[in-house]
């Protein structure tokens, strides 16, 4: 995990280092069929793209490896910028990114990013290490507040390696106030202070994909290895493996070999672990066994605190330069509802259009540079039923139909967008949601989720839609 620069801007690097992890991910053959012969260019709008040399290279990418590659890229990215995906046709001539993404006039002869000389595939047990780690979130960027401070007390101590730690710890709480962060830099410093020791991170998420082509591929084996010779495991978002009997019943098998092997283990899930009704009753009461740790919403003066932190970085980084007058950041966080991650969006927002003018802007005139992002009113708080009104509205249907059987696209899409609007506009779970939309399980939130997030780099209706919507609720 070592030698990777946090926080780069430049596509070319974030580029070399995100494919060289995809390739240990996905496998030398799909690697070089549809990645290597790939560049990573700017369309006209400033959007990055991986232009892929044929239609069907560009549908195998957006099936199979776009949101990998957009988190490994995130992982990266000191801008949090995200890739789209298209073919050589649909881009005609727009310039290599490494040119433009500086600020550089465009030369032709910059050239596209050198898949050739992307380093060799590192080894098995490395590339699980290292999968998904995001290289920003450490404790030097968590910023600490009322919420969280227990939380990041505990955090500090179980990268420490220190004796006494509780077994499994869990980190809890709502989407997009920091769990993941803390997860991260737990198992960065821990491999810092202990360089030999095998740390693995992954999502639970991953967790179950893995094991299910480990199945699938008769090689479970090497799937058990692979996780039992930890000596500490991180795994994120655990309620996603709520539901999955074979699942359940691997993860629990996996904690307790390594709980019994005095191995470390970190979890984080939406909620305690005796309010995960979906996870078995046996592999919940292994997760309640250790230390439930809260990672409370943040409060104004957090949110605050983390829009100077994210700025003062991007300044570091010389996206900007300056300091945000404190009336600026204050009308930031008061108009931008929603957790940490909407926060984050605002501020690099505010960063890409402010740039060197940072420092001097006053808040009439960030007014008129975000005006559409920043309606949000302070005590604004979008509800679940606002949403399916507004996207029943906008597509011409019943709220009922969104909450129905249906599953014709023309009712099952636009239920989905509205599943992904809820994530994004409301702190609720994913099997809250689903509970909201007529009972439906927490799974086919996350897959109809994940179905708009991938839509939206795919179709540009869809992207509109998002956007009028919105733009609709915000008000
Ligand atoms: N205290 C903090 N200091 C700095 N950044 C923070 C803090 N809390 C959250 N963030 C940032 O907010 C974003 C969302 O946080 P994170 O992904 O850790 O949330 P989460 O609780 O894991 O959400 P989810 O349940 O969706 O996984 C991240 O980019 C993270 O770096």
């Amino acid at each position: 995990m070592a030698g990777v620069t946090a926080g780069m801007t430049d596509p070319d690097r974030i580029w070399s280092e995100a494919a060289l992890r995809l390739r240990a991910e996905i496998g030398e053959g799909p690697f070089s069929s549809y990645i290597a012969p790939s560049s990573v260019r700017l369309d006209g709008s400033g959007q990055l793209v991986l232009v892929t040399p044929t239609v069907y290279a560009r549908d195998w990418v957006r099936k199979n490896a776009l949101r990998r590659m957009n988190e490994l890229w995130l992982g990266l990215d000191g801008l949090s910028r995200r890739l789209d995906v298209r073919c050589r046709a649909e881009m005609g001539s727009a310039p290599p990114a490494c040119a433009v993404a500086r600020g550089d006039a465009p030369s032709p002869a910059a050239a596209v990013i050198p898949m050739a000389t992307v380093a060799p595939v590192a080894d098995g047990a490395r590339a699980v290490r290292a999968a998904g780690l995001q290289e920003r979130l450490t404790f030097d960027t968590f910023v600490e507040g009322q919420g969280n401070a227990f939380a990041l007390a505990i955090a500090r101590q179980a990268a420490t390696w220190a004796d006494g730690h509780f077994n499994p710890i869990v980190f809890c709480g709502p989407y997009g106030y920091g769990k993941t962060h803390l997860l991260n830099a737990i198992a960065w410093e821990a491999q810092r202070l202990r360089p030999d020791a095998k740390v693995v991170y992954l999502t639970a998420e991953r967790f179950l994909s893995t094991f299910v082509r480990a199945m699938q591929d008769r090689s479970t084996a090497a799937f058990k290895e692979s996780l039992r010779g930890a000596d500490m495991l991180l795994i994120d978002d655990v309620q996603f493996v709520g539901g999955k009997a074979s699942t359940q019943e691997e993860l629990l098998s996996t904690l307790t070999a390594l709980i019994e092997d005095g191995k470390r283990i970190v979890l984080s899930a939406d909620r305690p672990p005796m309010a995960l009704t979906e996870v078995e009753p046996r592999l919940r009461s292994h997760l309640a066994s250790g230390l439930t740790c809260p990672v409370e919403p943040a409060d104004r003066a957090l949110k605050l605190a983390v829009a100077r932190h994210r700025l003062e970085a991007l300044g570091r980084l010389g996206v900007v330069s300056g300091q945000a007058r404190p009336d600026v950041l204050e009308h930031l966080v008061d108009r931008t509802p929603g957790s940490m991650r909407e926060l984050e969006g605002t501020v690099n927002t505010l960063a890409a259009v402010a740039g060197a003018r940072l420092s001097s802007l006053t808040v009439e005139e960030v007014k008129g540079l975000l005006g559409a992002a920043l309606r949000g009113g302070p005590d604004r708080r979008i509800t679940v039923d606002e949403i399916q009104k507004t996207v029943a509205d906008h597509f011409s249907l019943k709220q009922a139909d969104l909450l129905s059987e249906r599953r014709t696209r023309a009712v099952a899409r636009p239920r989905q967008i509205a599943m992904w609007l809820c994530k994004q506009h409301t702190t609720r779970s994913y099997p809250d949601i689903g509970r909201r939309f007529g009972g439906r399980d927490h799974t086919t939130v996350l897959h109809g989720v994940r179905k708009v997030e991938e839509l939206m780099a795919a179709d540009d209706q869809i992207a509109r839609d998002v956007e009028a919507l919105t733009r609709k609720l915000r008000g």
